[in-house]
């Protein structure tokens, strides 16, 4: 086999994988044009993904099977309590999105699914699979980012989200990302790598999932 484990993936995820990269959302966004009440209701929702993201990435510490991938690990935790938290603060604000609503709306059916996915992953998914998710849901987030245009839109609600996804240091995380689950991937037997399968498909329709419950026309 020539492919690496993760393109093997990926292409095992068509067509909803070129979907999500290449979603109506994201080409509106990268013009500033997606209104205000789609970008709002997508970031109060994206907020209480990122709270199960960042369990799962607190799982994939204590899982991970060596010390050098927790510390990458751990970096990322920094990344998301930091520059992204407060890009959701600063966003909030500026779109008048109220403290109930940061804390718990009401959630929509999409990331109901995610967090479900998020979870069960957390409790009972090998460390492969949780690399699985999280893959996923930052290897789709840099393609997309990575076909914005030079030229950022104006507001920066619109303009910091494609830009903590296109940055060189998001590459090289979602670089040792892909990598890490060649790696780890290369030890499974075919079991394994079928049920890495099917978590990395369900995340990928995930992602589409979450895209289209904000991008209703
Ligand atoms: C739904 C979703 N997927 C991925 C990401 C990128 N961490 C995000 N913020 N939101």
């Amino acid at each position: 086999m020539t492919d690496t484990f993760t393109d093997w993936l990926r292409a095992r995820s068509e067509p909803d994988w070129t979907a999500t990269v290449t979603h109506p959302f994201t080409e509106a966004l990268f013009e500033g044009l997606v209104p205000t009440g789609n970008m709002r209701s997508y970031l109060v929702q994206d907020y209480q993904f990122v709270d199960d993201f960042l369990a799962l990435l607190g799982s994939a510490v204590a899982k991970a099977d060596r010390y050098s991938s927790r510390l990458v690990l751990s970096g990322a935790i920094g990344v998301v309590t930091n520059e992204e938290n407060t890009y959701f603060q600063r966003a909030f604000d500026a779109l008048g999105v109220g403290e109930s609503d940061r804390v718990h709306p009401a959630l929509d059916e999409a990331t109901l699914a995610f967090r479900e996915l998020m979870s069960d992953t957390n409790a009972r998914g090998s460390y492969p699979e949780v690399l699985a998710v999280l893959t996923v849901a930052e290897w789709t987030y840099l393609e997309w980012a990575m076909r914005a245009p030079a030229a950022p839109p104006e507001n920066f609600v619109h303009a910091e989200w494609i830009a903590l996804h296109r940055n060189p240091d998001f590459q090289r995380w979602v670089t040792w990302l892909c990598g890490e689950l060649d790696r780890v991937g290369a030890e499974l037997d075919e079991r394994e790598r079928a049920r890495c399968l099917r978590i990395f498909q369900q995340a990928t329709r995930c992602e589409l999932d979450f895209f289209n419950a904000h991008w209703k026309v």
